[in-house]
């Protein structure tokens, strides 16, 4: 075997991208040329979802018009709600969010159309944080909420889920962590998404293996996953000892470590920041010793640092949502960067086809056979 194998593809440049750059050097991130500190701090999360798409955030115009196209679509369709109450909610609302997608997609005319990319993103940008709302609803009983147009993206995402807009330290820390969460260049369900639509296969399928790669603990899971080990530890005493536990038995401690950043994740700062706001409003302090206390142990054993999910799970539930809807958010997310990805695919495309070294038994016959 002479080729050199570069499993999990560590370390491999597979193209180039416009969207994002990620330095682990500086851990530092870039959407477009911007700091993602900085895009998180001035702009809305529709700015952001403009800018991954065009390449320039929008002018005062184009804005008023892109959240004007995005705000007529906010509304579940009955075939997507149809949808969405097949799926027992015995499933994970990843399932629920992965069904809604394809069938959308099933019901868009355009579907295979590439000039419509674009129109088709900012739709599943206005359904999904729909499907998510009424997933979670649905799961506690309660009955749908209609869109309000006159409200932002993140006002009316929180309203549809909540039945009202929380206060303003809620409302921008969803707002912060949607930012942080909608690029990471060439991650695992990104490259799902490029991967997909190398193949020539439309948007909504790219979007539908997003979702199952996004799903997994490794990635996405792992916001869900936090809030596990947060309940297992339990309290601030008892962290060293079950992170000493914990890696002795070779458990992967969720929330901590990346494929690429080595010397810690550039949006855990500004996500830290927003939980700290959400702590105070809520006075949990409880819960931010615990978080202290876990990472000051992870960080002195293997000096493995957070990474997104790490801030990102205690702060969604501090703002109201179910431990399984967490994933489903860093979807609602993510499809702006998903979206971006697919049409700089599309543009200059290749077959995304790897080789691969076979081991297997070497060339044999059938004997004869009974
Ligand atoms: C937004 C996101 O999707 S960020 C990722 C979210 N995922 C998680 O938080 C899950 C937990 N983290 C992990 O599993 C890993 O850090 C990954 C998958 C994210 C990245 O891992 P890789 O780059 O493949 O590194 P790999 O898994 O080989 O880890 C290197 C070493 O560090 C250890 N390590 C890495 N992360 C962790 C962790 N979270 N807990 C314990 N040990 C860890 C590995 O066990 C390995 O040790 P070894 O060399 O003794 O075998
Ligand atoms: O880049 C990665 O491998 C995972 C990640 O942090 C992300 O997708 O946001």
């Amino acid at each position: 075997m002479s080729e050199e194998i570069r499993k999990g593809l560590v370390g491999v440049v597979a193209d180039t991208t416009a969207v994002s750059e990620v330095d682990p050097e500086t851990s530092s991130l870039l959407y477009r040329g911007y700091p993602v500190p900085e895009l998180a701090e001035r702009c809305t999360f529709e700015e952001v979802a403009y800018l991954l798409w065009h390449g320039e955030l929008p002018a005062p115009l184009e804005r008023v018009a892109f959240e004007g196209e995005g705000r007529a679509q906010r509304a579940l369709s009955d075939r997507v709600r149809a949808a969405v109450d097949l799926v027992p909610t015995a499933a994970h609302p990843m399932d629920v969010l992965r069904t809604a997608v394809s069938v959308l997609g099933a019901n868009d005319r355009r579907v295979g159309d590439r000039a419509a990319d674009a129109g088709k993103a900012v739709g599943l940008l206005s359904q999904i944080p729909a499907v998510i709302a009424y997933d979670q609803r649905r799961r506690r009983g309660e009955e749908l909420v209609a869109p309000r147009p006159d409200l932002g993206f993140i006002e009316n995402f929180l309203h549809m889920t909540f039945g009202e807009v929380p206060d303003p330290v809620v409302v921008d820390a969803f707002r912060v962590s949607l930012i942080l969460y909608a690029e990471h260049s060439f991650n695992a369900s990104t490259f799902t998404a490029r991967v997909i639509t190398s193949t020539g296969a439309d948007l909504y399928s790219a979007v539908v293996g997003a979702i199952g790669a996004l799903k997994g603990p490794l990635h996405g899971g792992a916001n869900e996953a936090v809030m596990a080990v947060l309940e297992e530890v339990g309290e601030a005493g008892r962290a060293e000892e079950w992170v000493d536990r914990a890696l002795a038995e070779k458990r992967k401690v969720m929330g901590f470590g990346h494929r690429v950043y080595k010397h810690g994740d550039s949006r855990v700062p500004t996500m830290k920041a927003a939980l700290d706001r959400l702590v105070e409003r809520t006075g949990n302090q409880e819960l931010l010793a615990l978080y202290d206390a876990i990472e000051a142990a992870m960080v002195a054993r293997t000096g493995i640092r957070p990474n997104l999910d790490y801030p990102s799970g205690p702060a969604y539930h501090l703002m109201g949502f179910d431990t399984a809807t967490f994933t489903p958010l860093f979807v609602a997310a993510r499809v702006t960067g998903w979206t971006a990805h697919i049409m700089e695919q599309a543009a200059d495309n290749a077959l995304i086809r790897p080789l691969s070294a076979y081991v297997g038994p070497t060339e044999r016959h059938l004997g004869p056979r009974t």
